[in-house]
């Protein structure tokens, strides 16, 4: 069971503009290896928060602790106001905490409808002839897609059969229905082609306008810009930069992702290498912002 920490004691009700989720100051260490340090993020709801980073620099990290996987070793975990240690994803849940993965966790060659319900499916009947009730399931599962925007010929089809975008849409609509507050969405787009990851931007927005804060963690500094209503970019387990929509431009955001100064070393490089023209390379490459 998740305990709540006693420095705030349950007389300190959250105010209404009061972030769902909020890390305060919070750091990881694996063993000697630092892999977070000072994490201060804000969740919202009705806010998407993307959470961007480099291979390595602490996104999986920092999910893991905020679904309940790993424990934050420094600062303070807080859910409406008051902090918490989550022992396992199971707490999370019960806070309102969901994770969509990336591989999903659904079984491909069951239908759409028994993979929204895995896990919770709904019976009728009382024990011992207790029975799956597939007509209620089927129709929760088609309002709830409805209700995100999606809407597919055949319920009964394989979930092996979607694709990768619808695949994703669904999972998100089932965590909505199972009570999701918070959304961690884990690299939704990173497998994804253009089109696809359209698809799913369209239902992060989606779960935003129904009220939802979701933490979008991506590589991609387009995709985040088309949804983003906060940006964290985290570098070698710190945040380098932690600002609102309208403190960042796009190209402050893909910059900061590049790592400006290392592409500038790395187009130096490739200035020695023949048949590189480096003067084809974008403009930012050679100034990098601050
Ligand atoms: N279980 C572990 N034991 C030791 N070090 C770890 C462990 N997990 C992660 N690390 C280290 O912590 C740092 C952050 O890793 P993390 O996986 O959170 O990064 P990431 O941004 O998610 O990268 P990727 O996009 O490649 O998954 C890295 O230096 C990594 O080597």
């Amino acid at each position: 069971m998740a305990t709540k920490e006693s420095k705030n004691g349950p007389a300190d009700a959250a105010p209404a503009d009061e972030p769902v989720v909020r890390l305060r100051g919070v750091g990881k260490l694996y063993g000697n290896v630092r892999a977070l340090e000072g994490i201060d993020l804000a969740v919202r709801p009705g806010r998407v928060t993307c959470v961007l980073g480099d291979n390595g620099a602490g996104k999986s990290t920092l999910i893991k602790i905020i679904s309940g996987l790993h424990q934050h070793d420094e600062g303070e975990y807080l859910v409406d106001g008051e902090p918490v240690r989550l022992n396992n994803p199971r707490d999370a849940l019960n806070l309102g905490i969901a994770t969509v993965y990336q591989d999903l966790a659904t079984v491909p060659l069951l239908p759409v409808w028994r993979n929204f319900f895995l896990g919770s499916e709904l019976t009728r009947g009382p024990w011992p002839v207790r029975r799956l009730d597939i007509q209620r399931m089927k129709k929760i599962t088609d309002e709830e897609l409805s209700a995100m925007g999606i809407h597919l010929d055949n319920l009964e089809q394989p979930i092996g059969t979607l694709s990768g975008g619808q695949r994703q849409s669904v999972a998100i609509a089932r965590a909505v229905h199972f009570g999701a507050r918070v959304l961690i969405l884990d690299e939704p787009t990173a497998a994804l082609g253009v089109k696809q990851s359209g698809v799913v931007l369209k239902y992060i927005a989606a779960a935003r306008e129904r009220g939802l804060g979701v933490i979008f963690i991506t590589h991609n500094p387009h995709h985040a810009y088309m949804v983003g209503d906060h940006f964290a970019v985290l570098r070698l387990g710190a945040l380098e930069l932690n600002a609102a929509r309208e403190d960042v431009s796009l190209e402050e955001l893909t910059n900061h992702m590049a790592g400006g100064t290392e592409l500038a070393a790395l187009k130096h490089e490739l200035a020695q290498v023949r048949g590189v023209d480096v003067d084809e390379l974008p403009e930012e490459v050679t100034a990098p912002s601050a």
